[in-house]
């Protein structure tokens, strides 16, 4: 099966499930203004119940680099999910457990990727919309992350994916991981059991 990284996850009772139907990754939001931000204590709490094997990943939007390390060891962050305007510099010094978020309208969006390679371990490509950092359950034109590909990082393809597109997503771009929010969510942060089920049911054999 394709990875699978589920994100926004604020609960207990959706990370167990999720891992229970095969996620490789979950995704806490340390960004303060999101609707889906976790409190450090409740990642902690979500994190240590977790079984091995499933990577952690904390999502931050230009947060000082000294405050991300403070947080990513007290959670056992396994990686830093950068989804601001952190340039490739700040994404070494996580290197190489750091992702660089991407929000993708046109093909400029694309003329950055270039100066992070080496500097991170994946790219996520996500759906700009303006005033929103993620999260917003919006689809891109995904002929541009078949573009993205020629820059040879990973790529972690993400916005508006839910259990209905996500085969033909996959199918169409290939990519090296898939994330998903709000598409499988009945509130922000509230995942909803019976899509995550269909999610993972809908991506067996992929
Ligand atoms: O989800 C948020 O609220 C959020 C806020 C600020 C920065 C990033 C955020 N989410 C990051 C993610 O990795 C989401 O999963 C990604 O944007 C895709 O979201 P969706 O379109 O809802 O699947």
């Amino acid at each position: 099966m394709i990875r699978v990284k589920i994100c926004g996850i604020t609960r207990d009772s959706d990370a167990e499930l999720a891992v229970q139907l095969g996620a490789h990754a979950i995704g806490f939001i340390f960004y303060l203004k999101s609707p889906r931000y976790l409190p450090i204590e409740k990642a902690r709490e979500i994190r240590q119940k977790l079984p091995p094997f499933v990577n952690v990943v904390g999502v931050f939007v230009d947060e000082d680099p000294q405050t991300i390390k403070e947080i990513a060891k007290l959670v056992s962050l396994d990686f830093i999910q950068l989804h601001g305007k952190e340039s490739p510099w700040v994404c070494e010094k996580f290197f190489p457990r750091v992702i660089k978020a991407f929000r993708i309208k046109d093909e400029k969006d694309l003329q950055k990727i270039p100066d992070y390679k080496g500097k991170v371990s994946a790219i996520l490509l996500d759906t700009y919309v303006k005033g929103e950092l993620g999260g917003t359950g919006r689809v891109f034109d995904w002929r541009l992350a078949i573009k993205a590909k020629k820059f040879g990082i990973p790529i972690i393809l993400a916005g508006g994916l839910n259990p209905h597109n996500v085969v033909s997503a996959v199918k169409s771009v290939s990519p090296y991981a898939i994330d998903l929010s709000s598409g499988i969510e009945i509130a922000p942060g509230v995942k909803h059991p019976f899509l995550l089920k269909e999610l993972f049911k809908n991506l067996k054999g992929l």
